[in-house]
């Protein structure tokens, strides 16, 4: 039996994954209020989100990168490419995404050993980010990584930094700023447009490729960066049953995208093995991206 010494919470028992008190940064997890080497950087990523995550602007690259022409890779090759990227989103990781996404996926298996979708899940949820590179027009961060949200309709006070969407185009358009805007009430999120994102953007290359993992795992890719529902609880007007279901699982996701973070590396070479048996039982070989 393992102990791990520190405070009733952060004890772990019979090897398990342990909640950590505070990130590698000695705060607690996403307080992006919080004095830090990162608190401007991160708030200015936000301001510039924000302001030109529009309605318009998110309906263009979703038709833009649906079609999925740009690349043909395998998930092992995307991962490789991901090492060069730092997350200028994230007040809690400082370390290249390859990291993120072997933490997760590690976590995961220690308290859900026989899931394997739920690993394989942990470890593809942030391969959108490859948007960043060269390859798919090198898109601003901006476009890419941070917490995710509708438009089209009101932007909810629980957004992070929310105070810079009074400089979006969409805040003052009488058409998108009512609280169901062009949704209706209950109209499940399928019919919502998200920012665009590695979320939304992930959701499309896996669905598309005909992934054969399961309705679960396709939600928590396309809204694990959605805080303010997940998080919040907002935007449940939104939601339709089958949405609620999923939503469970998404919970339990978030706990180990969100507290696996930390500065401990894993050793890809140890795990590579298990990790391409399951994309081999998931996925084809190569994907259109
Ligand atoms: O900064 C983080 C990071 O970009 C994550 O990948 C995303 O899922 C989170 O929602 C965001 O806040
Ligand atoms: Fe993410
Ligand atoms: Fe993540």
């Amino acid at each position: 039996m393992t102990m791990v010494v520190g405070d009733s919470k952060e004890m772990g028992l019979g090897g398990g994954f342990v909640v950590p008190n505070t990130n590698s940064f000695g705060q607690t997890f996403r307080d992006y209020d919080a004095a830090s080497e990162r608190q401007k950087s991160v708030e200015e990523f936000y301001r510039a989100n924000h302001i030109h995550q529009t309605y318009d602007f998110v309906k263009k690259m979703r038709e833009e990168y649906g079609k999925l022409d740009r690349v043909e890779m395998s998930i092992w090759e995307c991962i490789e490419l991901l090492n060069e990227f730092v997350d200028e989103s994230d007040p809690d990781l400082d370390e290249p995404q390859i990291e993120h996404l072997l933490q997760t996926a590690e976590a995961i298996r220690k308290d859900y050993p026989d899931e394997d979708w739920l690993h394989l899940t942990g470890l593809i949820h942030d391969l959108g980010k490859v948007l960043l590179h060269p390859s798919f027009g090198q898109l601003p961060q901006w476009a890419v990584v941070g917490d995710t949200f509708p438009v089209g309709c009101a932007f909810d006070e629980s957004n992070v930094h929310f105070k810079h969407f009074k400089e979006n185009p969409d805040y003052d358009n009488p058409k998108y700023n009512t609280k169901l805007g062009v949704y209706s009430e209950g109209c499940g999120l399928e019919n919502v447009l998200m920012s665009f994102g590695h979320d939304d953007y992930m959701y499309l290359v896996a669905k598309e490729n005909n992934t054969t993992l399961p309705s679960a795992a396709l939600f928590a890719i396309r809204y694990h960066s959605f805080y303010p529902l997940h998080k919040h609880g907002a935007y449940q007007y939104l939601l339709n049953k089958e949405d609620r279901e999923n939503l469970k699982w998404l919970h339990i996701f978030n706990k180990y995208d969100l507290y696996s973070k930390s500065k401990v590396r894993i050793d890809v070479e140890e795990v590579k093995p298990y990790y391409l048996s399951l994309i081999e039982k998931y996925f084809p070989a190569k994907l259109k991206w």
